[in-house]
């Protein structure tokens, strides 16, 4: 039976339970359950606070798990960096962990020496001064940072930026480079086996990534246009063309990139396509 560890709450919990669910497995019905046992894919799954997955992942307890990349950094030893892996990223709670400070002055990354410094993320803000050669005061919080330099225990802070709203709310610019580019991650235990349940579960949200990632387009195409028109749209290996009853004209189908879908669609259309159609796909193997 396969343990996986997914985030009971907050940022990232409902992203991780709908995509589970989509991938085909068995989530829970009551957002108080601890635990679902899904025999049919025999997996059971662990609903834990998002900080505590890595350590329950890292210890080999549990064999895998959903949380954020931040987070993972944040795990393990202090000096010797995670001890966790990651083996997919699935592309939902972006966020960036930024140093900010009062707005109003030019804050540089130097600045930080000697200043007090809170974050929720010790081990990752320490590991990121010490690379940096800076000594600084970290002061460890649980939430709420962006309100400790108003409130006195700190002079700078380090922490998670979504859309930026709350450190605005605060007085707060964020400066320096990201320490961490972040987004939901699926883990295990670093260096641990790959086993085959571990890349079948890694394999369904893989599925289920590319199918958020794509759309299916299908068109009509003149075949003398067909070389132009394949050229826009190459698919992943290449793309279907059918016949159609019209011995002029062929039907094309071919996934391409949510982002790049309009352009690609103005661009058939441009060239002479027809009937351009976008459509979902829900999940998928590659
Ligand atoms: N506003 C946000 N936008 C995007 N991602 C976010 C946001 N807030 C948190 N995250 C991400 O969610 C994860 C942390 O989850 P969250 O903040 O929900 O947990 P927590 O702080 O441990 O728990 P809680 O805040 O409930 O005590 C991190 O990976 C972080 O990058
Ligand atoms: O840039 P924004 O979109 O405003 O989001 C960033 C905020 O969201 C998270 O807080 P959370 O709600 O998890 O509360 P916490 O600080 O108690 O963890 C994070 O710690 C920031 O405070
Ligand atoms: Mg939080």
């Amino acid at each position: 039976m396969l343990r996986v560890a997914v985030p009971n709450k907050g940022a990232l919990a409902e992203r991780a339970s709908a995509m589970l669910t989509e991938a085909g497995y068995r989530q829970r019905h009551e957002p108080r359950d601890l635990t679902v046992l899904d025999n049919n894919n025999e997996v059971e799954f662990f609903f834990l606070r998002p900080k505590d997955i890595a350590i329950y992942v890292a210890s080999g307890d549990l064999d895998l798990g959903i949380t954020g990349r931040d987070l993972a950094a944040d795990s393990g030893a202090d000096d010797n960096g995670s001890s966790v892996e990651e083996l997919l990223a699935l592309g939902f709670g972006s966020s960036t962990f930024r140093y900010a400070g009062p707005r109003g002055t030019d804050w540089k990354v130097s600045d930080l020496e000697g200043k007090r410094l809170a974050t929720a993320y010790p081990k990752l803000v320490g590991r990121d001064l010490k690379a940096r050669g800076i000594t600084a005061k970290v002061i460890r919080l649980d939430g709420a940072v962006e309100i400790s330099i108003q409130l006195g225990v700190a002079d700078l802070i380090a922490d998670v930026v979504g859309s930026g709203r709350t450190l605005k709310q605060h007085d707060l610019v964020p400066f320096g480079d990201p320490i961490c580019e972040s987004e939901a991650i699926l883990i295990h235990r670093n260096g641990s086996e790959v086993t085959a349940a571990k890349k079948q579960l890694t394999a369904r949200l893989q599925g289920v990534v590319f199918a958020q990632q794509y759309l299916m387009l299908d068109y009509d195409c003149p075949r003398s246009l067909l070389e132009a028109a394949i050229a826009l749209t190459p698919g992943l290996e290449s793309p279907t063309v059918a016949p159609l009853a019209n011995p002029d004209w062929s039907a094309v189908r071919a996934m391409v990139s949510r982002k790049e879908a309009n352009k690609v669609m103005d661009e058939l259309a441009a060239i002479g396509a027809k009937a351009v159609l976008a459509s979902d796909i829900r999940f998928c193997r590659l």
